[in-house]
């Protein structure tokens, strides 16, 4: 099987980066240069690549391809190079927002130069060769961190559903959390990844996630492509299908695994807009089926790396949530389909009057009470007595 890649790099001295434009998904797969942080930003902010780890890793390859190749850089001294190194990343920073990951890379590949610059013999190469293999490292830890993911949280979900270990797990999920989102493999899409790894997927669910359409254009796309068994759903339909198999044990669902954004010190998620609106649906489900049928509930499971944990900020209320522009609610762009065919030119229609005043929040956030784990390549967390996620020990503290 052909593996989906969201990003291509190639180091050395002819570095270059290129990103699957994935406003073009799923009728066209285009890549796109990318030969410096100032088209990285611009893509990041376009939506041209997205998901909260791709992000981190766009951007900071977008800065080592521009390294390689600006001669003034490349002439620069150790004190300057840094310092252009810095003044980048910032810039990069501004992209997008809500998402902790590129923040989180930023800090690091920022002290990273720090120190490499304050040594004695340091010079613009040794900086500048410091950024790029930590930056080419990123891609390469990705991977394995998401199949870490996977593993962990497929384990926990066949752990606590024993019904889904019998007959394998029937899952929710919600935006793209797969190959698309991050170097490969996948956080939220990686754990039905690895269900279907171990022969323990019964069925995938993934909704449409308007306005952007990260579902239906995306995830259905991954699952499409990697032949897993999945259904695809409006946003809107979550609630009935949850009610409807409630109690057959056979259709049940078993989990809802969504990605995070940014979770905060004390659990709290950002996510997908209409993340948090699964919540409910399935709190209700879960009550129902425990006053009445006394049996398992379905878990709401939270899958990211740890570099999606924010433990300097203490809540949801400190998380800035990103809003986008209107046309993004009111305008939908595809390819022309004849009734027979798809054709090649897309364009663009319009759903709603021009003029109307559009609320677009990118995502939400739901609170840590509503949640029951939070999986990283360390391990899966849990609420303890006292109803907090002991997030701290995904750091060994
Ligand atoms: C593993 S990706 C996490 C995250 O990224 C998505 O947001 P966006 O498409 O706007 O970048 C979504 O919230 C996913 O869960």
């Amino acid at each position: 099987m052909n593996v989906l890649q969201a990003i291509r790099y190639t180091p050395g001295d002819s570095a270059s980066l290129q990103i699957l434009d994935q406003l073009q998904l799923p009728h066209r797969s285009e890549y796109e240069d990318i030969p410096s942080a100032t088209e990285g930003w611009a893509a990041i902010k376009e939506m041209k690549t997205r998901g909260a780890p791709a992000i981190a890793i766009v951007a900071a390859l977008s800065l080592a391809v521009e390294l390689a190749h600006n001669d003034n850089i490349k002439s620069a001294d150790a004190s300057k190079t840094k310092e252009h190194i810095q003044a980048r990343l910032k810039y990069l920073v501004t992209s997008r927002p809500t998402a902790v990951n590129l923040e989180d890379a930023a800090r690091k590949l920022s002290a990273l130069v720090e120190a490499e610059a304050t040594k004695e013999n340091a010079t613009g190469l040794s900086v500048r060769q410091t950024y790029i293999k930590a930056s080419e490292q990123m891609l390469v830890d990705d991977v394995k961190d998401n199949e870490a993911i996977g593993r962990n949280g497929a384990e926990w979900i066949l752990k606590h559903v024993s019904r889904a270990n019998k007959r394998g797990a029937n899952v929710i999920t919600h935006c793209n959390t797969g190959s698309l989102a991050t170097a490969g493999y996948g956080t939220a899409l990686g754990v039905i990844r690895a269900l279907q790894a171990s022969n323990k997927l019964s069925h995938a669910y993934c909704t449409e996630t308007r306005p952007y359409n990260q579902g239906s254009r995306l995830t259905a796309y991954e699952l499409a492509h990697d032949k897993i068994p999945s259904t695809l759903i409006t946003d809107s339909m979550a609630a009935a299908l949850m009610n409807l198999n409630l109690n057959d044990e056979d259709k049940a669902i078993d989990a809802i695994v969504v990605g995070a954004d940014r979770v905060t010190a004390n659990g709290d998620t950002a996510n997908k807009i209409g993340t948090y609106s699964l919540v409910p649906i399935y709190t209700y489900a879960n009550l129902y089926r425990a006053v009445l049928a006394k049996r398992h509930g379905a878990k709401f499971l939270v899958a990211a790396p740890r570099t999606s944990i924010d433990l300097t900020r203490a809540s949801g209320k400190d998380i800035t949530i990103e809003h986008r522009a209107p046309d993004e609610v009111i305008l939908v762009k595809g390819p022309v389909f004849d009734g027979t065919n798809v054709q090649d030119e897309a364009v663009t229609v319009s759903t709603a009057p021009r003029g109307i005043n559009v609320w677009n929040p990118a995502f939400d956030v739901t609170p840590a009470e509503l949640i029951d784990g939070i999986v990283t390549e360390a391990g899966v967390v849990e609420k303890d007595e006292s109803g907090n996620f002991p997030l701290s020990t995904f750091f060994g503290n």
